[in-house]
């Protein structure tokens, strides 16, 4: 019989699982809730889902092989905690995708005890946006998804729920939620926090010099472009990883001040050093791979729905020797306009588009 899977929270990292399982095997059938309907609906005509849940426990639940929780982090364990009182299926393995480890699986420990499976789980790329409307199929593919099994999931649990996720394409690595929350702390949580410190800085002095928020450019906005990140969805992450967070603060804060002196006292060798290594080091990280960085610049056309309106944009790109990375039809409106998005490896690229659209057609042209 085919799996049944249900999914709580229908945004970019839950609409992107359901979009790698829906095209990877489409006889898998996925029932979705959100609590915001309207994104439930998106997902169901996105092809993401088979069937709305307008209830967050619905009575077929009983039936679903697999559950995935996808929500902010916060959200997941008030979920796990009602999820207690609900009648579910024997054998089911709940998952969550949420950016932090140890909470959610100490909640799970503590509510849903032995008598269910659950695997904490945590997809390694995503981008600053949010909803299902940046969700991809790709999203995840060669990119790291780490997997926290708790002590009941046995070897043949683990192997079930790689499998509905194969579609991901992603590299599964195990490990402790412990070490998790400490790992990820520092090369996503803590740059978080960093990169919105930056934010702040250029804003406090854009007083006294008005040309600040002008001239932020190039690399000022390739550290920064995770600050445009959902707020809510990190004040969460970092509440939960208080504990490791705390120490990443006190070393960073001694590393400026380490740096601070070099600069202070005009210790040039010092100075060369200091970057030199980082270079270094920044160097050996392995390189990016394809899927890993999903394409950040998206742009949206509102075009009429008839054959040949891909090849006829297309063409206009071609003209002018743009480059895609993707392109895809969304088909989330009523009347007889679609959307197509194009999604390119640069802002720059994006801007040139916008420009060549609107030489060659009337159609709009929106960034989300
Ligand atoms: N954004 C990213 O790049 C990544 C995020 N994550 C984790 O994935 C989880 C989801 O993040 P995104 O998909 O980016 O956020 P999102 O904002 O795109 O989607 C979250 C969805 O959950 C829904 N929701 C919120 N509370 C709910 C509830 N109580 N019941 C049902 N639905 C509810 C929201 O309406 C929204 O549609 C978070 O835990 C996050 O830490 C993991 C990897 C990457
Ligand atoms: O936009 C980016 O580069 C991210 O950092 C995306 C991201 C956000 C949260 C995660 O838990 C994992 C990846």
């Amino acid at each position: 019989m085919a799996k049944k899977i249900y999914l709580i929270g229908l945004g970019l990292i839950g609409g992107s699982i359901a979009l790698s399982i829906k095209h990877n095997d489409p006889s898998i059938h996925i029932i979705g809730f959100d609590i915001n309907n309207d994104q439930a609906a998106l997902a169901k005509k996105l092809g993401a889902i088979d069937e709305v849940s307008y209830e967050i426990f619905p009575s077929d639940i009983s039936s679903v092989d697999i559950i995935f929780i996808s929500t902010p982090v916060e959200q997941t364990i008030n979920i796990i905690k009602d999820l207690k009182d609900v009648e579910l299926k024997k054998n089911v393995i709940i998952t969550d995708v949420g950016s932090t480890k140890v909470k959610i699986v100490e909640s799970a420990n503590k509510y849903l005890n032995g008598r269910i499976k659950f695997v904490g789980g945590h997809p390694m790329a995503g981008s600053h946006k949010s909803g299902i409307l940046a969700a991809k199929p790709h999203l995840f593919e060669n990119a790291f998804y780490i997997l926290t099994p708790s002590k009941y999931v046995t070897l043949e649990d683990l192997e079930q729920l790689k499998n509905i996720l194969e579609g991901t394409k992603a590299n599964f690595i195990e490990m402790s939620p412990q070490e998790h929350d400490r790992v990820t702390g520092v090369i996503s949580h803590f740059p978080h926090i960093v990169a919105a410190s930056l934010v702040y800085q250029a804003k406090n002095h854009e007083e006294q010099f008005p040309l600040v928020k002008r001239l932020a450019a190039g690399g000022f906005r390739d550290i920064t472009r995770i600050a445009s990140s959902n707020p809510y969805m990190w004040r969460d992450i970092l509440l939960h990883n208080k504990g490791p967070l705390l120490h990443l603060f006190d070393d960073w804060i001694s590393e400026m001040e380490r740096v601070k002196g070099f600069v202070e006292n005009e210790e040039a060798e010092n100075l060369y050093d200091y970057f030199e290594h980082a270079k270094h080091y920044r160097d050996g990280l392995p390189e990016k791979q394809k899927g890993a960085i999903p394409s950040f610049y998206d742009l949206y056309v509102d075009v009429p729905d008839y054959p040949g309106i891909i090849s006829e944009v297309t063409g206009f790109l071609a003209q002018e020797k743009i480059s895609l990375t993707n392109i895809r039809i969304i088909e989330t409106r009523e009347e007889i306009y679609g959307v197509l998005r194009l999604s390119f490896q640069t802002e720059h690229d994006r801007e040139l588009a916008i420009n060549c659209i609107s030489k060659y057609s009337t159609y709009e042209t929106f960034i989300i």
